[in-house]
């Protein structure tokens, strides 16, 4: 455990430092709150626990810890608990403590024994909490993912489509458009070489398209054999012929499962943003027609408005 002690009186300092020693700590020090503060900052995400005593120079602990709480929200950074030290407690000051951001508190002379419990107490807590932060990021993560190909699902698709919109047109030059690829004739796949084969190739499918999608981009499984994409470019033609490449790289892959070889194709409608088309259900809408008369037009085509 990494433990910062802020302390003004070195003596004080030095007996936690040996106390914390003797249970195995890692110690960083800090002679005022100020120097908490900075020593937190230097440290993030290293830090364990905080003990801090209350009356300090230039920062009281109650100052500092609030500090210390901004740093950690402004950084994104996991809880950890703070402990105040001081030589009395009345009430005043323990709500004064918990309110400032801390979680406990402890009366000098410090007892080892009591000190070495009140971090046992602390460290449960934190690793409670870790295992429940670690549940949510994965079901967040369940929850916008699509089980089959692993890629984003359509509540994700769909959720980030305006976002990234949005964040694009602030960008002033940029080109972008969402597309919406349907693979042509599925069924036929599906009929003839069986719904596990056609789970293959959607997943190949994926993964393939998956290749072509920058940073800036988004890809995700709208569902069935349909999948949603926004791509970005630094000019029309170039936009174009980003669309154009995924939609041949379909053509041209050879999707051999079990010695067959499977013909797959794909038709794609790809839209702008434009002043009767700019939220996300008219931008699908538009994207959905033009598919649609890709499809009508022979399939493995992109139709395009933009
Ligand atoms: N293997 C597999 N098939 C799926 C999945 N989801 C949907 N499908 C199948 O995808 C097929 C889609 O068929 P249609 O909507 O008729 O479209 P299509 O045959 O691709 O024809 P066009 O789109 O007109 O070219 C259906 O047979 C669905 O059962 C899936 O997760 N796995």
């Amino acid at each position: 455990m990494k433990v910062l002690i802020a302390d003004d009186t070195n003596t004080d300092r030095l007996l936690l430092k040996l106390h914390l020693a003797k249970l195995g700590c890692q110690v960083i020090e800090a002679k005022n709150g100020q120097e908490a503060v900075s020593q937190y900052s230097a440290h993030l995400n290293e830090i364990d626990l905080i003990l801090i005593d209350v009356q300090m120079p230039k920062l009281n602990g109650f100052e500092a810890v609030k500090a210390i709480r901004e740093v950690q929200q402004q950084n994104k950074q996991e809880w950890f608990p703070v402990i105040f030290l001081s030589a009395s407690a009345n009430e005043k000051d323990v709500e004064d403590g918990i309110m400032a951001g801390g979680d406990d508190y402890l009366i000098k002379p410090i007892s080892q024994k009591v000190l070495a419990a009140k971090m046992h107490a602390m460290k449960r807590i934190s690793d409670m909490r870790s295992r429940l932060v670690e549940s949510n990021k994965m079901l967040e993560s369940l929850a916008s993912t699509d089980y089959l190909t692993g890629i984003a699902n359509r509540r994700f698709f769909e959720v980030s489509l305006e976002r990234v919109f949005d964040a694009l047109t602030n960008e002033g030059d940029t080109c972008f458009a969402c597309g919406i690829l349907d693979l042509d004739k599925f069924k036929d796949i599906n009929d003839s070489f069986g719904h596990d084969i056609g789970d293959k190739v959607l997943i190949d499918v994926a993964s393939l398209v998956q290749e072509h999608i920058a940073e800036n981009d988004l890809f995700g499984r709208l569902g069935g054999e349909e999948f949603g994409l926004v791509l970005v470019s630094e000019s029309r033609e170039g936009l174009i012929q980003r669309f154009e490449t995924i939609q041949k790289r379909i053509e041209d892959y050879q999707f051999v499962y079990t010695g067959q070889l499977i013909e797959v194709t794909a038709s794609i409608g790809v839209v702008a943003v434009s002043d009767e088309c700019k939220t996300r259900n008219q931008l699908l809408k538009r994207a959905d027609k033009l598919l649609y008369q890709a499809k009508t037009s022979g399939r493995n085509q992109v139709c395009y408005d933009i």
